[in-house]
């Protein structure tokens, strides 16, 4: 059950009567959702939820259970040099890549326009032995194409899924017919142009050099609890230790996606010692991305095999805690709920707090004291909703409880507005018969991009008025509170509570569409 930080939240009330105002709220909170419930009801009766969406994309599973993997950390210490040679060689692999991505996998024909410029510490590789990789490059493709292809994931951009028509009896991956997904090159530092591209898929660092892993393994989407064993180094062969092999390691069923560490642990990835790229900063203004089958004029279409029951799924959740900014599960990694969303929200925390639309990242100076209160105050919101009975999912998981499949990027406004009036009636739906409470941080999703999982800030990206909060400690009692200001902090609870609980009123603005 989502338990947010109970105990934070006990800990943090300075004053004694602010608990039993809760609980007096609480009983208005229930009235007016019960009241909201029986009108979203006969609303839902009405509806008509044949509108739907298509857009080749399978949601992806956002719970599994952890795969043993007892060779992570060994995996981890091997090390490839990478290939070396020119910008421009690469530029021409790295376009190779892509093509064969989007002809054998189905993935949008990505391309980067950014110059190329030569780089003194990269010379050319010889053209004979180029010509070669060439040919491995295009083999590894074809030989994953049999087992593996590329759906748009609705939180992590595409992703590597075992085929649909796959027999595992063809091909079977052990360590010793482990097949080869990827190949490693050096590429070029920060001051180049093309730096960016290889952003995407980091693979280790090798000294001072910055290493790319290319290659299907590089659709492969990242995971503390892999299902794909990696191994750099099967042969001794300096050559082949710049081609990466995989092995399964789990019983993958057609459909699965596959997930790999990069070789980040799940201790580096809380701490925030090491982290992926976001898309935005591999995929900058110089990048394209074609797809023609995808870009369509037809209103979606809804698909229809997972939709008789929606959201049936989503009630029977046991043991988790979601946080409905990014949708990941702190129960499932065992992360304080207040500290991950003070820590890798700071930026919608703050946008929340400002009430402003258009709110600019960093603009509005803001003191710790203010940040810890509204954080306290979402935390509380949370707590009192999960004591009404209240299940709170992150806006982004609708996809998966629904099977609606979002949009690729190049979807026109009308297919986003058709979209959006179908969640928005799918989430009504799932409040009024399931008690779910679809939420984007702590406000109601009203454009089609609120249901996208919003990238992680970080303290960085806020002004602070003097010192930031300390990263372990979120507790209010360091901020003692008068009277006037804990009136006006409990009026900020009771807002985030409204702004949770009343939010699928029929009078909100998405409610137009129907
Ligand atoms: C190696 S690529 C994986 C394929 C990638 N999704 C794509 O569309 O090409 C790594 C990138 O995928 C995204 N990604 C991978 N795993 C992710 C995750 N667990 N959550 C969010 N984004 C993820 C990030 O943008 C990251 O930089």
């Amino acid at each position: 059950m989502l338990h947010m930080d109970l105990e934070d939240h006990r800990n943090t009330c300075t004053c004694g009567d602010r608990v039993h105002e809760i609980n007096i709220f609480e009983e208005d909170v229930k009235n007016i959702i019960k009241f909201e419930n029986d009108i979203l009801e006969n609303i839902a009766a009405e509806e008509n939820l044949g509108r739907g969406a298509k857009h080749g994309v399978q949601p992806r599973k956002s719970t599994r259970p952890p795969v043993p993997l007892a060779e992570t950390a060994k995996e981890c210490k091997k090390t490839s040099s990478g290939f070396e040679m020119s910008v421009n060689q690469l530029s021409e692999l790295w376009k190779y890549d892509m093509t064969l991505a989007h002809q054998l996998m189905g993935l949008p024909l990505r391309d980067c326009s950014a110059i190329l410029q030569e780089e003194e510490n990269m010379p050319a590789m010889d053209i004979n032995s180029f010509t070669r990789l060439k040919t491995s490059i295009k083999r590894m493709w074809f030989e994953a194409e049999e087992i593996f292809t590329a759906r748009k994931t609705f939180d992590c951009g595409w992703g590597l899924f075992v085929r649909e028509d796959h027999d595992a009896s063809k091909r079977v991956l052990t360590p010793t017919s482990a097949l080869r997904m990827g190949w490693i090159a050096r590429f070029p530092g920060p001051e180049n142009p093309t730096h960016h591209r290889y952003l995407r898929s980091p693979c280790q660092h090798h000294g001072n050099d910055f290493l790319y892993l290319g290659g299907p393994l590089s659709l492969c989407n990242y995971d503390p609890h892999p299902n794909l064993k990696v191994d750099f180094s099967i042969s001794s062969k300096e050559e082949r230790a710049n081609f990466v092999f995989v092995q399964k390691t789990e019983k993958l069923e057609p459909g699965d996606e596959v997930f790999w560490t990069y070789n980040i642990s799940k201790q580096e990835m809380e701490d925030g010692s090491k982290d992926f790229y976001q898309e935005s900063e591999w995929k900058l203004s110089c990048c394209s991305e074609t797809d023609l089958d995808l870009v369509s004029n037809q209103p979606p279409k809804r698909v229809c095999k997972r939709s008789s029951q929606p959201h049936k799924d989503s009630v029977k959740l046991k043991g988790y805690r979601f946080c409905t900014y990014c949708g990941l599960n702190a129960a499932d990694l065992k992360l304080n709920m207040k500290c991950h969303i003070a820590l890798k929200h700071p930026s919608e925390l703050c946008a929340e707090m400002s009430g402003e639309e258009n709110y600019v990242p960093g603009e509005t100076p803001i003191s710790s004291k203010a940040f810890l209160q509204h954080l306290d105050a979402v935390s509380n919101a949370y707590n009192t909703l999960h004591n009404l009975g209240y299940k709170v999912l992150p806006a982004c998981h609708i996809f998966e409880h629904t099977g609606y499949y979002c949009l690729s990027p190049e979807s026109s406004e009308e297919q986003r507005e058709g979209l959006l009036s179908a969640l928005d009636a799918e989430a009504k739906r799932a409040f009024s018969k399931y008690q779910i409470i679809y939420a984007r941080g702590i406000s109601k999703p009203t454009k089609y991009e609120h249901f996208l999982k919003p990238p992680n800030s970080g303290y960085g990206s806020v002004h602070w008025i003097g010192d930031r909060p300390s990263s372990t400690n979120f507790s209010l009692s360091n901020h003692p509170m008068s009277q006037e200001e804990s009136e006006a902090h409990l009026a900020s609870v009771k807002k985030c509570i409204h702004n949770l609980g009343t939010m699928w009123m029929i009078l909100s603005p998405t409610s137009d569409h129907h």
